[in-house]
């Protein structure tokens, strides 16, 4: 069996959000930390796409940004092609790594610098790892990646702001494409962008990932567009993974109460053979959560255990109720939304 692409293991990642030193010594308040990942673990194989999924705070972005290198980790590890990132690998491993895998944000105009005309901006990957020699061999491979991400290789000689915000998406995986990148890491790439547009860059990444085999760590809330775009995925809340699943598995048959609650929350789902559970209480504050399961407060099945003890991650689900079969199941299916109809199932 071929090793997965990206491992993470056991990753955690904790702020301190204390208030100033002056005001603690006041006040007498202790200092605050907010465990913003907590024992989180996936692998993802070569040429799939893995989504984590979940509520805004529950901690997806804080994982991006960790297997990308972007922030260090509390504890836990990155292993990325066989070399481990967070560990002592010899620097030109890791920057032969780091150099194939690249991350694509939610507003590419923030990342796109706006005095920059294009085609600079897709060379420059290719300029700084030194993967082509010679002006006249840069300019042709930037209008091939122009061409291959659906851009008029004279789209070259124009600014981001002469650009659609879906434009502006295909510039920065252009650019993206540039070193090479066979690992793209994407915290939320469309929620920015109008549906029809969505639609059209989620299909473009999808043709890109057959043409170049390139692997996604994909983030999103929106639970259709990850399911039209991931293989598995993972559902977080308050820091840690609550359950993976294959990708229509999870909609059809969602294990833990907190993934059938983030489904239920879909206006468009089509629930067969159960009741909708309706959306319970807010997520706690994370600086102060729940002992136990952190979801036991909004749990319709939560008893004492779930109180006292955090669950195991097994059989893909982290929950007491599921393995005591606490929980009755019944599937429910997925409608597409309007608008997304445009994207194939
Ligand atoms: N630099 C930071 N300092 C302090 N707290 C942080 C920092 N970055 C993130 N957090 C906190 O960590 C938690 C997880 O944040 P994160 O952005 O990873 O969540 P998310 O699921 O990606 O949500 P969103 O979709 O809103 O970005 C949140 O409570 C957030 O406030």
């Amino acid at each position: 069996m071929t090793p997965p692409l990206v491992e993470v293991r056991h990753l955690r990642r904790v702020f301190d959000v204390s208030p100033p030193f002056l005001n603690r010594l006041i006040e007498r308040a202790p200092k605050q930390f907010l465990k913003a990942v907590d024992d989180v673990s996936f692998d993802i194989a070569r040429g799939e796409t893995f989504a984590l999924v979940g509520e805004s705070g529950s901690g997806k972005s804080t994982v991006a940004r960790m297997v990308v290198g972007l922030l260090e980790p509390t504890a836990g590890e990155v292993t990325i092609d066989g070399v481990k990132m967070t560990g002592r690998a010899p620097a030109e491993d890791r920057r032969r790594v780091r150099r194939r895998m690249q991350m694509i944000f939610q507003d590419p105009y923030a990342s796109l610098n706006p005095r920059w005309r294009v085609d600079r901006i897709v060379a420059e990957p290719i300029r700084a790892f030194g993967l082509i020699q010679g002006e006249a061999a840069i300019r042709e491979r930037v209008g091939e990646l122009l061409g291959l991400v659906g851009l008029h290789p004279d789209d070259g000689v124009k600014y981001p702001h002469e650009f659609s915000g879906g434009q502006r998406q295909r510039i920065a995986i252009a650019r993206a494409l540039a070193s090479d990148a066979e690992f793209i890491v994407c915290d939320e790439p469309t929620s920015a962008l109008d549906v029809s547009v969505q639609a059209q860059i989620l299909n473009l990444m999808r043709d890109l990932q057959d043409r170049l085999g390139l692997t996604y760590l994909f983030i999103s809330h929106n639970l259709a567009v990850v399911r039209h775009m991931a293989s598995r995925i993972g559902v977080m809340y308050l820091g840690r993974v609550v359950e993976i699943g294959e990708g229509r598995g999870l909609f059809t048959g969602p294990k833990h109460p907190y993934t059938r609650m983030l489904l239920d929350a879909v206006p468009d789902l089509a629930h067969i053979g159960r009741r909708r559970e309706p959306v319970r209480g807010e997520i706690p504050n994370p600086i102060n959560p729940p002992s136990g399961c952190t979801f036991n407060p909004r749990c319709p099945y939560a008893n004492d255990r779930c109180r006292a003890e955090i669950p195991p991650f097994l059989e893909s689900v982290a929950c007491h109720g599921y393995h005591e079969r606490r929980i009755p199941t019944g599937p429910v299916e997925l409608l597409v939304p309007d608008g997304m109809a445009a994207l194939p199932a």
